[in-house]
Order: C-alpha cells, then structure tokens, then sequence
C-alpha cells in the first residue's frame, strides 16, 4: 500500500495480528494500522520482536502481547484484554504459522515435529477464530475474521505433508465457522499465500529472490511479478474491510495463478 492518500479501509477498528512479530504478519500489523485501525494488538511468542514492532508503529495504539496461539487460557486473556483496553473487537487476522525444517515426507513422517505444526497452524487457528468469535458474539459485533491458509492446501508438495494438512484444515475452518458465525453477521475469511520471503520461507530452502525466480517462478502463470507481504496486507485489508461486507465463507488466494495452474499435457 504505497499511496498514504488513498481511502482508510480500517478507519477506528480494534484489530489483533496472531504472528504479528515477524514476516507477513509484522508487515500486515503496520498495513493496517495505516488504514487507520484504532488498535492494532499483535499477540505472538516473540517478545523482543513483538515489542519492537508495536514500538514502531506507536504504543499509543498498537501493544504487542505475549501469547501461544494453540492455548486456548492464553488466547482468551489476550482476547479480553483486546476489548477491555481498547474498547472492542472487530478484526482477528489469525496468522501465526510454523513449518518443520525436516523432510517430512509420508515415508520418513516425524510425528513430534507432525504434532508440533498442526499444534500451532491447525489448533492455533481454530483457538484463535473460537476466542474471538465468541468475543464478537458477546458484544455484538458483526466482525471479520481472516486465517492465513496457503497455496500449498489446494496442491500438494514433496516435503511438508504435515504443513500441507495443516492448511487444508484452515480451509475446512474458515468454511465451518463462516457457516456457523454468518447469523451473528460475523464473516470469515481466508487468504492463501505463494511464496513470501520470510523465515518461515526460508526454513524450506527459500531464502532470496533468487530461490524464488529458480524454484517457485515455474508454479506461478503471472510472470514479471514476485509476491511481496505488502501484497498479501492488501488483501486482507480488503477482506478485513466493510468494502468485503457481503464477503464470506471465501478463499481469497494471493498466488499469481498457482492453485489455478493445469497440469500441462503438451509433451
Ligand atoms: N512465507 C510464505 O511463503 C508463506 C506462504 C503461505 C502461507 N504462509 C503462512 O503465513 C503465516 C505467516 O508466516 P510467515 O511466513 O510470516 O512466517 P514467520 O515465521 O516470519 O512468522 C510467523 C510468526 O508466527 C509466530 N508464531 C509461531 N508460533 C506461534 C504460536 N504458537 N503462538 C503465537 N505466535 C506464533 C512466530 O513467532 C512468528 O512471529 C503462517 O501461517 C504461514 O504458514 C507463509
């Protein structure tokens, strides 16, 4: 969002960033306190990070808490704390994600590291949606909740299986609790994602634009454009935004065409 002049989607919004201390998170949480959020808290396991960011974009609106995402005491704190310092509680981004740096394929499958990324990416996100659905339901605010999902969820890839599981089951999520949430005027959403250079990128061998242009380029059909964070906070913002009132139940992919790539059948 390079243009400061254009319209303010999120002009007086309570908003909390999950994951919010790093990568496409901090860039979201600064995003859309640009589009005029009244609060921006982010909540992650990060601290010195975390602090730092909210430092950045001002401790007059935006609080940076410590909180693990998969425990629910610790998500419910955060969530009543959200609304009790600033008032209310429009806009969970539900972000904060992890991946194994091992192979995980079926064969070689490490269960504890298995059981480590559903904890925080499928645990995580049904805590964080259930906390703050439950919050906007007290208060009766017709909210929006935003999960990030991933590309990979509608593919497959030859070493994350336990990641790629995991996303799905943000998809089956987000479409459950827009189903459930809807008579509350609650909507959710999601987002998936190419490739962002971050450090969970780079746990998977991405780590410059380089690595981008090699191995992720060929998946995408939009060429002569790299998905940058910015990108992604677009999105969101939107989905976040009253400009996305009648919007939900809806993957909203930020891919360059990856999920929408066939296979090639020419040779
Ligand atoms: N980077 C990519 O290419 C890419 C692609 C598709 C989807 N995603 C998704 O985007 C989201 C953000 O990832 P990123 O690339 O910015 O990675 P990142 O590692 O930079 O950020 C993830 C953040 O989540 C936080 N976090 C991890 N476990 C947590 C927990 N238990 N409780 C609270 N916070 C926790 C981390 O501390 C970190 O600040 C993740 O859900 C990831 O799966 C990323």
């Amino acid at each position: 969002m390079a243009n400061n002049s254009i319209k303010k989607k999120l002009q007086g919004k309570v908003v909390i960033v999950t994951g919010g201390a790093s990568g496409i998170g901090e860039t979201i949480a600064r995003v859309l306190a640009d589009h005029g959020a009244r609060a921006v808290v982010i909540a992650d396991i990060q601290p010195e990070k975390g602090r730092a960011v909210a430092e950045s974009i001002g401790l007059q609106r935006c609080s940076y808490v410590q909180c693990d995402v998969a425990e629910e005491e610790q998500v419910a704190a955060m969530v009543e704390w959200t609304a009790t310092t600033y008032g209310g509680l429009d806009v969970m981004f539900s972000n904060a994600g992890t991946v194994s740096s091992l192979p995980q394929t079926i064969l070689d499958l490490d269960f504890s590291e298995y059981e480590r990324v559903m904890r925080v990416n499928a645990r995580g996100m049904a805590v964080c949606v259930k906390q703050a659905a439950r919050k906007m339901v007290e208060l009766g605010t017709r909210g929006s909740i935003v999960c990030t999902a991933s590309a990979t969820a509608e593919k497959a890839t030859v070493n994350a299986t336990d990641y790629v599981m995991s996303k799905r089951a943000v998809l089956g999520l987000m479409r459950s609790a827009s189903l459930q949430l809807g008579k509350h005027g609650i909507r959710v959403n999601s987002v998936s994602l190419g490739v962002v250079l971050t450090p969970l990128a780079a746990k998977q061998g991405i780590e410059t634009p380089a690595d981008v242009d090699n191995y992720i380029s060929r998946y995408t059909s939009l060429k002569g454009a790299t998905l940058t964070a910015e990108n992604v906070a677009d999105a969101v913002a939107f989905l976040a935004s009253d400009e996305a009132a009648f919007v939900t139940g809806v993957d909203l992919a930020v891919d360059g065409g990856m999920i929408a790539m066939p296979f090639d059948l020419s040779n």
